[in-house]
């Protein structure tokens, strides 16, 4: 592969991405650039990586044939502002920033733009990553392969209506700190119990990847695997009981909830 990728904004998506991709073989180091607004976290990366780094947003831009905008949505003007001139000729943007739109962000170019809105999430780090793409007209079905092709070295891809992102946002993008947190709070209870902290977390988070192997490749409804696991009069419909009454299925959709109206706040 001989295209050159760029990251402008490299924290903790972009980290998470350029690690994967580098772990799948998918690129050189040498042929991916990064750029940050603090220098600190740039200096860690291209030490730890070995990859292009510099101060230089437009440096990046100049260089790179795909440009992933990796800072936060609030920065997307600046940024854009700052590289609209500078980038590639044919140059293929990609929009990670959650809320962010194709169409807002074409007019910031300010001129006809290859266009990919992307959601990640940070298990691209490990290969089992989850990124939802849409794309704009201008993006030629070779563009979409490889834009594919890429997220499909990090993980899975889903290509969706853009209208969905939002929402895809919610329960691809975020949805890790969910369970992060869920696989926390079953750890503390392991512990609770005696069980070591390190064994705690390989039980608690080997429940949780095997029932998600389940619900992908046995193609079951996950109620269904539910009953499955609750023996008559058995210990887990007991479990169940008490997640209902603590309203841990309504948790969740608030969850979602929350995370919608941030997205879609104006
Ligand atoms: N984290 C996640 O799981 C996911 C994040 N995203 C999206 O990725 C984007 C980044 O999120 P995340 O990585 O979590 O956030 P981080 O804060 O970890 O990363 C953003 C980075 O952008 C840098 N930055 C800010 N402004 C500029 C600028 N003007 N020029 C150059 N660099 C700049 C920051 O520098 P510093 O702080 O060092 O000054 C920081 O390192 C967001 O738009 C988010 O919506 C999408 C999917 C999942
Ligand atoms: O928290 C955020 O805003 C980003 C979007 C999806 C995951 N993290």
């Amino acid at each position: 592969m001989d295209k050159h990728i760029g990251f402008i904004g490299s924290g903790n998506m972009a980290k998470a991405i350029i690690g994967g991709l580098l772990e799948s073989n998918f690129i050189k180091r040498e042929h991916i650039y990064a750029s940050n607004r603090s220098k600190g976290k740039l200096e860690s990366l291209g030490n730890e990586y070995g990859i292009q780094v510099s101060e230089s947003n437009s440096h990046v831009a100049e260089n790179v044939d795909i440009v992933f905008l990796s800072v936060t949505p609030d920065q997307y003007p600046t940024v854009i502002e700052e590289v609209r001139d500078r980038i590639k000729q044919d140059a293929i943007i990609v929009l990670i920033a959650g809320g962010q739109s194709i169409e807002q962000n074409e007019s910031r170019f300010m001129k006809e733009v290859k266009m990919v809105k992307a959601m990640p999430n940070t298990p691209v780090l490990v290969k089992e990553g989850l990124t939802t793409l849409s794309f704009n007209g201008l993006m030629t079905d070779t563009d979409r392969q490889f834009i594919v092709d890429l997220f499909n070295k990090v993980g899975k891809t889903e290509v969706i209506d853009e209208k969905l992102m939002d929402i895809a946002s919610a329960v691809g993008g975020s949805s890790p700190a969910f369970i992060y947190m869920y696989i926390e709070a079953l750890a503390d209870a392991a512990v609770l119990y005696g069980i070591p902290r390190e064994q705690a977390y390989a039980i608690t988070a080997q429940a949780v990847l095997g029932s998600a192997k389940m619900v992908l490749e046995t193609n079951t409804h996950p109620a269904q695997l539910k009953d499955e696991v609750c023996s008559p009069g058995g210990t887990t419909i007991q479990s169940m009981a008490a997640l209902e009454k603590n309203g841990f299925r309504s948790a969740i959709i608030e969850a979602v909830h929350a995370n919608m109206a941030k997205l879609t706040e104006k």
